[in-house]
């Protein structure tokens, strides 16, 4: 279970008056995925990587199962924006570094990359580098990579946006049929209202100046692929959207 607690968070540029996350609380229970959604520069980013521990927050914690985050005793999977590959490293090596950097590479993580790069359509692309791939085979790449690592706790910063729609409604699937069997601990962050819709258990609606969780949405359509094309799906969607517009979203 992640938890963090009354997180504010402003960066060195920014008077401590005038914070980017003020007094930001969630809980996400042991595997569920929660959607985060808001305006662009609310913090989305800035809030995922304080649960990462990559940014230290002014007040609050982050707790994981109840204890402070230590990446160094948990598997944290961190997907960032720009995707986070190496670029003098192959596909493969790519691929494998979050394992390898744990010490867990075996003859059975290598068999599960490849099935990975299957199920991602990454085959035939293994040898090449992160500037030979398109922008979406590159967040393919880092999708991979979290999955393998089998984190504790998977973040993903807009992990399908660099996509065209119908590939990532693909990849939306995959991410879906990976979680099924896994169950990992999920926050992904979004501007689509409809991917919030479709992988969120909970949508966590945030507004802007400073960064604030406006409301938390239970959401019982997440996953249900026979619902994505229904007046139901249609109609939340467009009742949130409404509700981020009205909260001051540029959507
Ligand atoms: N390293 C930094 N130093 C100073 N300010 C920063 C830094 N990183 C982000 N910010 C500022 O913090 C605010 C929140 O940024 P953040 O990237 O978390 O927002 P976001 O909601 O993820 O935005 P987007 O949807 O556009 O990706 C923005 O005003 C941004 O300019």
């Amino acid at each position: 279970m992640i938890e963090a607690r009354h997180l504010t968070v402003g960066y060195s540029s920014r008077s401590r008056n005038n914070p980017v996350l003020c007094d930001v609380s969630l809980t996400v229970p042991q595997g569920a995925v929660c959607a985060v959604i808001g305006p662009s520069g609310c913090g989305k980013s800035t809030l995922l990587k304080v649960i990462a521990g990559l940014i230290h927050p002014d007040q609050g914690s982050v707790l994981l199962d109840g204890s402070p985050v230590n990446p160094k005793k948990r598997k944290i999977g961190f997907m960032p924006q720009n995707y986070g590959l190496l670029p003098w490293k192959t596909v493969r090596e790519n691929i494998l570094l979050g394992c390898r950097m744990k010490g867990e590479i075996t003859a059975a993580t290598r068999r599960e990359a490849e099935r990975l790069c299957q199920c991602l359509g990454l085959e035939g692309l293994e040898r090449r580098y992160p500037r030979e791939l398109s922008g979406g085979q590159q967040q393919r790449v880092a999708l991979a990579r979290s999955f393998l690592l089998r984190p504790d706790v998977l973040l993903m910063d807009e992990p399908f946006s660099a996509l065209d729609a119908i590939t990532r409604e693909e990849m939306q699937d995959v991410f879906l049929t990976l979680w099924k069997q896994r169950g990992t601990t999920t926050i992904l962050v979004t501007h689509y209202v409809e991917e919030a819709l479709y992988l969120g258990q909970t949508i966590v609606r945030m507004s802007a100046d400073p960064g604030t969780v406006a409301e938390v949405i239970p959401n019982p359509l997440a996953g249900r692929t026979e619902m994505r094309m229904s007046q139901e799906f249609f109609a939340r969607g467009r009742e949130l959207r409404e509700r981020i517009r009205a909260g001051g979203c540029h959507e």
